[in-house]
């Protein structure tokens, strides 16, 4: 992949719609590689609608949009996959596979996205488990680990590919305030090692222990805040 300067995320005049209905307007920003930016803005406001967008769950129908080099305006749906395989996305709900331990869950995902070596499949589990501080639990089942743990491999599971940025929504939306705390750390270490973060989120302690570049939705727009 050449390495370039251009931004990870670059929106220009883009409007934001939920089917016929226009939630934002007139959207311009641009995220850096390597940037942490948080996402907040009441319920409602548009949040997951711009999320989605990124990664062309909702599709971009006025504006431009660039996402890890993807143009979204243009964007062909067979792309779709290759779009998000450069980007890593983590939900509130862990959404792991139940029936399936860590390491299946984390297989599934490398097997679907074209890995075949076995042993390159089980380096990459080793390395985006360590990353995220779960090293040791890989043969455990969802039900056997606790919510943060749950997100730790859901955080895993985002990272398989490398992606350049890493978006979640409301990721620590279900945890207490140390396990949130905890997984916030996770994610500035991946940020540190060089992935961009794009995070959704209520949770103004993390606003007040992490200053970092914030994006509001209000009012239909998205302003710096
Ligand atoms: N699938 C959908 N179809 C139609 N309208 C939707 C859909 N999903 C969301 N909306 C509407 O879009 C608007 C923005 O919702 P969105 O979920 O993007 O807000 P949000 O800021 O993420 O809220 P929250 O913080 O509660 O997650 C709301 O008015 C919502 O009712």
């Amino acid at each position: 992949m050449t390495i370039t300067n251009e931004p990870v995320v670059l929106l220009e005049r883009a409007d934001i719609y939920q089917g016929t209905k226009p939630i934002l307007a007139d959207v311009n920003f641009h995220i850096d590689k390597g940037e942490f930016v948080f996402l907040i803005g009441r319920t409602g406001s548009g949040k997951s609608s711009l999320l989605k967008t990124l990664y062309a769950d909702l599709w971009l129908q006025t504006g431009s949009a660039r996402v890890a080099g993807y143009e979204l305006h243009k964007i062909k749906r067979s792309d779709v996959p290759f779009l998000r395989r450069r980007i890593g996305i983590v939900f509130q709900d862990f959404q792991l596979l139940t029936d399936r331990s860590v390491e299946e869950n984390l297989t599934f995902v490398l097997k679907a996205t074209g890995w075949k070596e076995k042993a390159d499949i089980a380096r990459r589990i080793s390395e985006v488990l360590m990353q995220v501080g779960l090293g040791t639990s890989p043969k455990k089942m969802p039900h056997q680990l606790s919510g943060g743990e749950q997100q730790r491999v859901v955080i895993a599971r985002a990272m398989l590919n490398e992606p350049q940025i890493l978006i979640a929504d409301e990721p620590t939306g279900n945890l207490d305030p140390e396990v949130s705390e905890q997984i916030m750390q996770v994610f500035k270490t991946i940020n540190t090692a060089g992935t961009a973060i794009l995070m959704a989120t209520h949770n103004y302690d993390l606003l007040k222990n992490h200053p970092a570049r914030i994006l509001k939705c209000e009012n239909g727009v998205v302003h710096e805040s």
